[in-house]
């Protein structure tokens, strides 16, 4: 066995308990994040088999998808979203998990929070039941998306059975032109790869564009990893994710911290592994990008225009493309900049974090959302809300004529009030713009922060290199 290794295949190896001779593997699991959509029926089966969880204290449970994000001490007017939050509530207590209600500061988008307490940590590997959970490996932790069975499976035994997935490097050399950020990097991957381009891989994004993200830019990128169709993505951690991680609550303290940071510090791949497949991105040659399509993969620049189907060689894709063009309302050769909007979502475990809404204030202090446009603004997290109204961005958003929310997935995706009505137009910083995603045959764009806040403004597309 070469004694070279990935940065991923570290974190394998020291997870790995056992491994049969067809390859099916079973993994330590350090950290194990739940919510109400998936985790209910893992529970009761776990009830059902008259178990118990494994270690609870690894587990950190809260609601975010079918929370409402105004007026939130009313409670859940929708008795199905009403009933799996209090769900959870109830499976956490019975079985001595944290639980972050809707009442507490805390609580946010679980791919929010986890890094916030320092759940997520360097070298861990963290699973939840959703396919975003591929966020925490900006901290330089296997982190990846779980089915109910398998949330059964961890809650019982904290461990799970895997196959192991084989190694892909991204690297994003060069430094973004302004107005480019975290977003346009990953949405620019998946338009080069497309959805299918990371199959049964981890993806490790390296490269000087990557190192030079905040630990939120990071975040962005490993978040959509799983629109790539990859089975996580990671960045190796340096002084930026020790800094983030420092005093957080649920990170190491005193020397257990500086034992950790050692460890951490031995994680990076070695200079001369050898990944599956390697693909090279330029930063300096990215402009901002939209989604023109229903697939995250329909990625086009904010200078270009709407492509055409006709010039695609493949008769199913040329359909699929048709389709998706007619779905979301637009003509080949549209410019990308006359398309109008009639809402503005910035939020998700996307783009819901402070850096993101800094940026937004940034950008629209002292002018006014578009007459035609509805626009608002759900921060993360209720840590990240708070930050925000501490540096007076609530006061900005406001004056400027967005909505402010309470945190949660909102507008993500359609489980919970906020929602688009049939046809409406939406730029949004979420990483989904599946047909109906937002809404029945609601149409998303998905863009940058940046991006979301100038067409908010504008009532159209613009190419925010030219934002001052
Ligand atoms: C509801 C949940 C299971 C789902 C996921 O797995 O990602 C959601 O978070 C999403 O973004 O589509
Ligand atoms: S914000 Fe969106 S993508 Fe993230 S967990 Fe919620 S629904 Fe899924």
């Amino acid at each position: 066995m070469s004694a070279a290794r990935t940065m991923f295949d570290r974190i394998w190896d020291d997870h790995l308990i056992d491994t049969q001779p067809d390859g099916t593997s079973l993994i330590y699991v350090d950290r194990h994040l739940v919510h109400e959509v998936s985790s209910p029926q893992a529970f009761e089966a776990l009830r059902l088999a008259g178990r118990t969880v494994r270690v609870p204290e690894n587990t950190l449970a809260v609601a975010d998808h079918n929370i409402p994000t105004l007026n939130r001490a009313a409670g859940i007017a929708d008795p199905d979203s009403r009933l799996q939050v209090e769900t959870l509530e109830r499976n956490a207590a019975e079985n001595g998990i944290d639980f972050f209600a809707g009442s507490d500061r805390r609580q946010g988008i679980v791919h929010v929070i986890g890094p916030e307490q320092g759940f997520t940590l360097p070298g861990a590997t963290i699973v939840c039941g959703d396919s975003h959970t591929s966020t925490h490996g900006a901290f330089g932790a296997f982190a990846m998306g779980i089915g109910t069975s398998e949330i059964e499976h961890v809650l019982a035994t904290q461990t799970l059975v895997q196959r192991k997935p084989k190694n892909m490097r991204v690297t994003v050399d060069g430094e973004l032109p302004e107005g480019v950020g975290a977003k346009d990097i990953i949405l620019a991957i998946i338009g080069e790869i497309g959805t299918g381009g990371a199959t049964g891989h981890v993806i490790e994004y390296a490269g000087e564009a990557i190192r030079a993200l905040s630990m939120e830019g990071r975040m962005t990128v490993c978040n959509m990893s799983i629109e790539a169709g990859a089975r996580a993505g990671l960045i190796a951690p340096d002084e930026k994710t020790f800094a983030y991680l420092k005093d957080r609550p649920r990170a190491p303290k005193g020397d257990a911290w500086d034992t950790a940071v050692a460890a951490w510090r031995q994680l990076p791949s070695d200079p001369d592994a050898v990944f599956d497949r390697e693909v090279h991105l330029d930063a300096a040659a990215l402009p901002p990008v939209v989604t023109w399509g229903t697939s995250p993969e329909d990625v086009v620049s904010v200078a270009g225009s709407v492509p055409d189907p006709a010039d695609l060689t493949d008769e199913t894709q040329r359909r699929s493309k048709r389709q998706a063009l007619d779905y979301m309302g637009l003509l080949p050769g549209q410019r990308v900049t006359d398309i109008e909007l009639d809402r503005v979502f910035i939020g998700s475990c996307t783009n819901g974090r402070i850096e993101d809404l800094r940026l937004v204030a940034r950008m629209v202090e002292g002018r006014r959302v578009h007459d035609r446009v509805s626009a608002m603004i759900v921060p993360g997290s209720g840590l990240v809300r708070e930050q925000a109204e501490a540096e007076g961005l609530d006061r900005i958003f406001l004056d400027a004529g967005f909505e402010w929310r309470e945190p949660g997935c909102s507008m993500c995706l359609a489980m919970n009030p906020d929602r688009l009505e049939p046809g409406e137009r939406c730029a949004s910083t979420s990483n989904r713009n599946f047909e109906g995603r937002q809404g029945f045959r609601g149409r998303t764009h998905l863009v940058s922060p940046a991006m979301a806040a100038a067409a908010a403004i504008a009532g159209h597309f613009v190419d925010v290199r030219g934002w001052s």
